[in-house]
């Protein structure tokens, strides 16, 4: 009896020593982990995209508000390697600045998320998302600017088998020394049957662009958002104006001698809108059935119509259709019933779809009539007819 109280006793003893020594190897272990951790030996989180374009020295902006590189720099070795492997690069950082830039990542993405601003948390929260694989977008709406191409891209988003990159990624004009893995990295990542996309308006204008795009897919699909030529000078030169309020008039900037009337073609506002010459350019990479022309107007008037002949273009089942759209009255376009990540309506930002200066009906007319050859020729070349004159 006495020895079999002793018996149970030792045991006790024992499994409490046992639990202690436990609890002190465990603590031993996280302690090692964390020193680990802090002296940078276990990399294993992939550098969010916020970091590799602070340290590719580019930065990027909805828009094309100007997404600058440090110009003249040339990419650095490390930065080549941040290209090719994304989150193989991820020790040249000092680690207290990567573990506070991930803290702060995690923070930005639950605000956005809660804030319902789809469009950036879905570019940081692709970081995190390890399924799937980066492509190179197979379609990619490259015009025209003030077409109405950030409204296209954000319709096509709600579609479950289109995953597009928010910011406009200037790859072909811009940026494409930085070379296309680059360019792929900066895409999200999709699953079998998804089509990557991007968006960047400038490069129907971009005398490279056909080159470069041909090059890296002759296969890609094309997609124009055009406008009346001179509804949409009005709109770029509306732009510039919300930049720069000095901006001279519209007229003076239209017109090389307002006495004589003749159209200046060097100013870019009225350059973009000569589609018939742009698209010259690109037909001598692309056949006419690479492109889908997409009419602005009608993506305010129709957006379910419009988006029936992208889908179809784009070979997508027709999922967004009328239901996903109602008019806003305030805003007078068209606006999302439910965007994609978000369960409440949105329309796109105040930068789209804002009031034009007014522009006397003598100077819209001299510009009507210099547009009409340029017009009934791209009308020719596409076989539509956009009516706009
Ligand atoms: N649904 C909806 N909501 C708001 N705005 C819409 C919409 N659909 C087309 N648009 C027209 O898009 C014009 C801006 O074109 P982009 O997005 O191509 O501009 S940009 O080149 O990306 O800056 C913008 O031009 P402005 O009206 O001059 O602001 C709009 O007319």
């Amino acid at each position: 009896m006495g020895c079999s109280i002793w018996r149970t006793r030792f045991n006790l003893g024992l499994l409490k020593a046992q639990s202690r020594v436990s609890v002190f190897f465990t603590m031993i272990i996280i302690f090692t982990y964390f020193f680990y951790c802090l002296t940078g030996y276990c990399d294993s989180l992939p550098r969010p995209l916020y970091d590799q374009q602070i340290f590719t020295g580019t930065s990027i902006k909805h828009d094309g508000q100007d997404a600058s590189p440090q110009h003249g720099r040339q990419p650095s070795a490390s930065a080549d390697r941040n290209r090719t492997a994304p989150g193989s690069g991820t020790r040249e950082l000092p680690d207290s600045i990567r573990l506070h830039s991930i803290l702060q990542q995690i923070g930005h993405v639950q605000r956005q998320i809660s804030d319902g601003d789809r469009e950036d948390a879905d570019s940081t929260l692709s970081v995190f998302n390890s399924f799937g694989s980066k492509k190179f977008p197979q379609a990619i709406i490259i015009g025209v600017k003030k077409g109405g191409t950030r409204a296209l891209l954000e319709f096509l988003r709600i579609h479950p088998d289109v995953r597009a990159v928010g910011a406009e990624p200037h790859f072909f004009d811009r940026f494409y020394d930085k070379g296309l893995e680059w360019y792929r990295n900066l895409m999200p990542r999709t699953l079998e049957g998804q089509i990557t996309m991007e968006k960047t308006p400038s490069y129907f204008v971009t005398k490279e662009a056909p080159r470069r795009v041909y090059a890296m897919n002759r296969d890609t699909k094309l997609i124009v958002v055009v406008r009346d030529p001179v509804t949409r000078a009005v709109s770029d030169y509306t732009q510039t104006l919300s930049k720069n309020p000095g901006l001279p008039s519209f007229h003076s900037l239209a017109f090389k001698n307002a006495s004589t009337g003749l159209v200046d073609t060097a100013w870019s506002a009225v350059r973009i809108g000569i589609y018939a010459k742009h698209l010259e350019n690109w037909l001598r990479y692309f056949p006419l059935s690479r492109f889908l022309f997409v009419s602005g107007e009608r993506l305010v008037s129709d957006p379910a119509g419009e988006m029936g002949r992208v889908q179809d273009f784009l070979g997508l089942k027709r999922v967004v259709t009328d239901k996903h759209f109602y008019f806003n009255q305030t805003k007078g376009f068209p606006c999302l019933k439910k965007p994609e990540g978000s369960s409440r309506p949105r329309c796109l930002g105040k930068s789209k779809g804002r009031p034009h200066p007014h522009i006397s009906p003598e100077v819209l007319r001299r510009l009507r009539d210099f547009y009409r050859p340029f017009n009934l020729k791209f009308y020719q070349m596409t076989s539509q007819d956009f009516g706009w004159d």
